[in-house]
């Protein structure tokens, strides 16, 4: 889609500060074989937040980052910080403000390379922030075309799933730049489990890539079965064919394993969840450790699957109902102190300093509060 300037460049009137927020998603299906033009389904996990301020600078000075552990000038960030250096340029541009410098924070309840999404959330609530310091408005594609050239720079050649699926409500069918709301008929659970090992998605995609160039026949055939599990997926989401999706998420992790993405740490944590009752599980996102996600029929057995990740020593697991509001999982939420959202990689003492309690779950144009679809975490012992 074509992305238009917001407003002519201006003087006037002075931007604010601003805030934006997206989420994390999880890829139910498709990853990798996405890219090749395959359909996916990706589901956004909106109580995993990002959050981002934008004050603009006023004395002529450079602006700043405060990011995963960087504090220092924009333009000086290391590389890995390229995608959120884009979606700064491109935001301002949006915004009318090409010139304006600003002190950028983000601040995340979920880690960063682990295959939630975190580069393209991190991007999205950048662009968020900005425009709503410049007191413009963006519509959803606006915000989706900006995250994307910000996922060009860091990924080389996204599909432009994650860009959809961190500001969008509801789990989506995606394919070649289009996307379907899936109606989820299933009262199911995913439990999405943290292998505590980071993994690039860049890295995870170019040695996909290679794999294809060198062995085309075998690594064609195996990305359009992942893309026909997707496919077939959906109609399962829809039907609550909850044991069929559930297969065909251990036959996508079968096929991904052949691929040599997934993580000697991921496998066994893929292994245990079917041994505590999962219906299906598979690694998700680019691979090379990062999450694992499982599906769950009843809260319940979600839980016990949660006991024994955490058994195993996975730092993190999450339980996130497939439909949308879930009433088990508000009361459990209400009612257990050990529940709620961990600020990872960005300790408080480092974290927004005077704009967190100005800007922060704010109902802002273009942004979104975080709201009801909610999502139970819980941190073992590292
Ligand atoms: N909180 C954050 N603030 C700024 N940039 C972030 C943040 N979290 C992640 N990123 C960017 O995203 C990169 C990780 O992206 P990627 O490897 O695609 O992992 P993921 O699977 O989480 O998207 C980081 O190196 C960093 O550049
Ligand atoms: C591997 C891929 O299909 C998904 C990557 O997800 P993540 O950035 O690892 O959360 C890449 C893409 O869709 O561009």
């Amino acid at each position: 889609m074509a992305l238009q300037q917001h407003q002519q460049h201006r003087a006037a009137p002075e931007p604010h500060r601003g805030y934006g927020e997206t989420w994390a998603k999880t890829i139910l299906m498709g990853e990798h074989s996405v890219v090749y033009g395959y359909p996916a389904i990706a589901v956004p996990i909106m109580s995993l937040r990002m959050r981002a301020w934008a004050v603009p600078v006023r004395n002529g000075r450079p602006g700043t980052l405060r990011a995963l552990g960087y504090y220092g000038p924009l333009a000086g960030a290391p590389d890995q910080f390229g995608g959120v250096l884009k979606a700064v340029e491109v935001a301002r541009e949006f915004a009318g403000y090409p010139d304006q410098e600003f002190d950028i924070v983000t601040r995340s309840d979920f880690p960063a390379g682990r295959g939630l999404g975190s580069s393209a959330a991190a991007s999205g609530a950048v662009i968020r922030a900005i425009v709503d310091a410049a007191g413009v408005q963006a519509g959803h594609d606006d915000i989706v075309a900006m995250t994307n050239s910000a996922e060009v720079v860091t990924h080389g050649h996204p599909s432009g799933l994650d860009a959809v699926t961190i500001c969008g409500d509801d789990p989506v069918r995606f394919v070649n730049g289009t996307m379907t709301s899936i109606d989820v008929r299933m009262p199911a659970y995913l439990v999405i489990a943290d292998s505590g090992i980071a993994g690039s998605t860049k890295e995870a995609v170019d040695a996909v890539r290679r794999e294809y160039e060198r062995d085309y026949d075998r690594v064609h055939d195996i990305l359009e079965r992942l893309g026909d599990l997707a496919a077939h997926s959906a109609d399962d989401l829809r039907d609550g064919g909850l044991n069929s999706l559930g297969r065909r998420m251990n036959r996508a992790h079968a096929l991904l394993s052949e691929l040599h993405i997934s993580h000697p740490k991921a496998d066994a944590m893929v292994e245990q969840a079917r041994r505590s009752g999962a219906v299906g599980a598979k690694m998700t996102g680019g691979g090379l450790g990062g999450c694992i996600i499982a599906l769950a029929a009843d809260l319940s057995s979600a839980r016990t699957i949660r006991h024994d990740l955490l058994a195993l020593g996975v730092p993190a697991v999450w339980i996130h109902p497939l439909n949308q509001l879930d009433v088990e999982v508000d009361r459990e939420l209400s009612n257990n102190p050990s529940v709620g959202n961990t600020r990872f990689n960005t300790p408080d003492s480092e974290g927004a300093g005077d704009v967190r309690n100005t800007a922060d779950d704010r109902d802002i144009s273009g942004a979104r509060t975080s709201d009801a679809r909610n999502t139970v975490e819980e941190r073992g012992a590292l």
